[in-house]
């Protein structure tokens, strides 16, 4: 291992990440300098770490290209505590951005560039807002279980849904009640899901729906993150389950408004089911060199 690595900070809608590249694999940071890294006071600060390596290098990549072999760079992702996810929405785009400013991939309008991942292989695409990620099929999972969190006076049932990684969605009554919860601490779910689960709380938009799009307020306590300013698959998960709780005739397409600004769902048919997008911005903010210890 290096003694000094070269990183990028990168941050869509203030979910902020370390970036990385490692395109033959030999940058393997065990969780614990991954959470040093990741610490806001001792290190660099950063919600979750992405690692650039081609798909060939790594064995999670193997499945990658056998689903699509057009996916030559793998998102390795990390949470800042150094666990694994499968998938982050806002880390793929702040990715894409990486990759196409350090010249290790192109992607002009109207073209799909795709990108490996633990969650399966993603495809991007420039749009107005920055980029736009196809998440996939998603999927209700995880039940309904009991949520609470510090500051909620009524422990609320939570609707599972699964789009790459594992989310529970809880509907709060007001911005008030929003503005109050404490997420500095884990949500307690009951049942708890055996690999946990990123949980955002989600307001509806008064009205919920305007000019045929929804639009709803959401912060989220991730999985190995803690609260973040932003999470683009709990985004997608919010917009779903408050699509399902809407019922019939609400909409495909949503805003929804994060502490760090605002990324767009959308819902859409196509042959293998009903995917799910989103859209939004990324930047990359400054390099560094880092002390490996
Ligand atoms: N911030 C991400 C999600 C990152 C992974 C998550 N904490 C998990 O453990 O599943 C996003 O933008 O989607």
């Amino acid at each position: 291992m290096p003694a000094d690595l070269h990183f990028t900070k990168g941050q869509g809608t203030g979910n902020d990440f370390v970036l990385f590249t490692d395109p033959d694999g030999e940058v393997d940071l065990s969780p614990s300098q991954i959470a040093a890294i990741c610490d806001r006071h001792f290190g660099v600060g950063a919600d979750g770490i992405l690692r650039a390596v081609r798909s060939r290098s790594l064995e999670a990549g193997a499945a990658a290209l056998a689903e699509d072999e057009s996916a030559e760079w793998f998102m390795d992702y990390h949470n800042a505590d150094g666990s694994l996810s499968e998938m982050c929405g806002n880390g793929i785009r702040v990715y894409t951005r990486y990759l196409l400013d350090n010249g290790l991939a192109t992607l002009a309008p109207g073209e799909t560039l795709v990108i490996g991942t633990r969650g399966g292989v993603r495809d991007v695409q420039l749009n107005k807002l920055g980029f736009q990620v196809d998440l996939g099929r998603w999927r209700l999972d995880g039940g309904e279980p009991l949520v609470r969190a510090k500051n909620l006076q009524v422990a609320r049932p939570g609707l599972g849904i699964n789009v790459g990684n594992p989310h529970v969605v809880v509907a709060l009554a007001d911005d008030a009640e929003l503005d109050e919860a404490d997420l500095s601490f884990i949500p307690h779910l009951e049942p708890a899901p055996a690999d946990g689960a990123n949980v955002e709380f989600v307001v509806p938009g008064d009205p919920l729906v305007r000019d045929g799009v929804g639009h709803i307020r959401m912060r989220v306590h991730e999985r190995g993150s803690g609260e973040t300013l932003s999470c683009g698959t709990g985004a997608a998960a919010a917009a779903l389950a408050t699509r399902h709780w809407a019922g019939a005739g609400a909409p495909n397409n949503w805003s929804v408004s994060v502490p760090g600004g605002v990324v767009g769902v959308r819902m859409f048919p196509t042959e293998d089911g009903e995917h799910v997008a989103l859209s939004g911005p990324a930047e990359l903010v400054y390099e560094g060199d880092l002390a490996i210890a």
